[in-house]
């Protein structure tokens, strides 16, 4: 059947209407008409399946990724980067608006990527068996079906190269990868490199790596670390298990980020995208007034945004629940000489109702995971009379649902979109609100 494409959907995906009832399909753009499959009905919505486009628009384009349809990760790789921009301001504009009311005349324009392929500084990519070989890939978009990537344009070329010749190493022990049915070999292949330095981990179910293959990966020159980290779950909900070996080499990367010094260890969270990591820690510092006397950032990490508003309060306190974050939060305040910052190790909201009972704080920065703020964090905020809060989400959907609570006490003053993950549907928002009262 033939449908026009009327607007962009959350997901990157193009939205048709059969009867008045959405229809979502990948891989088409606003405008456009195309014939289409129907290959799922609910009683709200169906999802379709692209055959061919009848009348292509002007910002489509020619995927520069050979896998491009097959991994379905980059869902908007068919669309040139101004258009990329566009769309999502657009979806984080009616997310905003559905959800929690904001105005389009708060939300400033998209910061753009001047890098938007080739940005990535680290992979996390499950392992499979292709010919009887270890292979690395991906599970196509809600699916189990494996594709392997051999080559991935938006991770950072060398980043890409390591990946390869790292599986290399492996196949010539014959390394297997994990099945749930004897929990044994690799799962995950986790790479990250900042400043030409490069963490190695292999997840994996449970197995011995003979000591020469793992010299051979540290003889790759840009790796600094070969770290193990357990996991035999069935689940899978998560990619790391609960301990993180450091096999051979370096603990933690040392490296420069703006002025200040870093140490990041391989189980802590790190931006993907170093350059709009920055850009975005700029933003956030913009929002904040100079003279505070308690600044708290949930969900820090290794510190990074309390270590660049340090300056600006009395005192910057962080909060994390990865132990390992905690402490390169504390060693980084410990290098950059800032003796005004603490780090607390938790759960964001617990540690910020008690935290909130013996101080006042001025300021709460909040950058939580693609779940949002969960109850304690929300009840704990409505609760207090923190006079401004930036609120930083990787996710439109939970940021909406949130503003949506917090606008009862909270007025939204405005709205920063970042462009972190080029080529997907993904938005990065700095959200600056403040206190109705003050
Ligand atoms: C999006 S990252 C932000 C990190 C940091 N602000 C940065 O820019 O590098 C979210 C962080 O929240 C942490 N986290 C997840 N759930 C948490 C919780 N319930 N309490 C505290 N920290 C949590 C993760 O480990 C991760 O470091």
């Amino acid at each position: 059947m033939e449908t026009k494409i009327e607007k962009i959907g959350i997901n990157g995906e193009g939205i048709g209407f059969i009867n008045k009832k959405p229809i979502f399909i990948h891989g088409v753009l606003p405008g456009e008409y195309a014939n289409i499959s129907i290959t799922q009905k609910h009683d709200t919505y169906s999802i379709g399946e692209l055959n061919r486009v009848i009348q292509s628009s002007e910002d489509r384009v020619l995927p520069e990724c050979k896998i491009h349809k097959k991994c379905g990760a980059c869902t908007m790789m068919h669309a040139n980067y101004k258009a990329q921009l566009s769309f999502k301001y657009d979806i984080l504009r009616e997310t905003l608006w559905k959800y929690a009311r904001v105005k389009e005349s708060l939300i400033q324009p998209v910061v753009a990527n001047e890098q938007p392929l080739f940005y990535r500084n680290s992979l996390k990519l499950p392992f499979a068996m292709k010919n009887d070989k270890l292979t690395i890939g991906m599970y196509e978009q809600n699916s189990n079906r494996f594709v392997e990537v051999k080559q991935c344009i938006v991770h950072e070329q060398r980043l890409d190269e390591i990946k390869i010749e790292i599986v290399k190493i492996l196949n010539q022990y014959h390394y297997k990868a994990y099945t749930n049915n004897d929990k044994k070999g690799l799962r995950y292949l986790v790479l990250r490199m900042i400043d030409d330095k490069c963490q190695c981990t292999f997840v994996h179910g449970g197995m011995s790596f003979d000591d020469t293959c793992i010299d051979k990966v540290m003889n790759i020159p840009e790796v600094i670390s070969v770290c193990e980290s357990i996991n035999a779950s069935k689940k899978q909900i998560q990619i790391f298990g609960d301990q993180l070996n450091v096999l051979e080499g370096k603990k933690q990367i040392n490296f420069r980020f703006d002025d200040l010094k870093v140490t990041l260890s391989a189980r802590s969270f790190f931006q993907l995208n170093t350059k709009q990591a920055e850009n975005l820690y700029h933003i956030v510092d913009t929002l904040i007034p100079d003279h505070q006397n308690l600044l708290v950032e949930a969900y820090c990490g290794v510190g990074i945004m309390s270590l660049f508003m340090a300056k600006k309060a009395d005192k910057v306190i962080g909060i994390e629940s990865i132990k390992d974050a905690i402490k390169n939060a504390r060693r980084n305040a410990e290098r950059n000489n800032l003796k005004n910052a603490e780090f607390i190790v938790g759960d964001a909201g617990k540690q910020l109702v008690k935290l909130s009972k013996v101080q006042q704080i001025d300021t709460l920065i909040v950058d939580p995971p693609r779940s949002g703020l969960d109850e304690t964090m929300l009840d704990c905020i409505m609760k207090s009379n923190i006079k401004q809060i930036v609120y930083v989400s990787c996710n439109p959907a939970t940021l909406a649902k949130n503003l949506n609570v917090l606008s009862k006490k909270y007025n939204v003053e405005t709205v920063i979109p970042v462009d972190m993950f080029s080529q997907t549907a993904h938005i990065e928002t700095c959200v600056l609100l403040s206190h109705k009262n003050s």
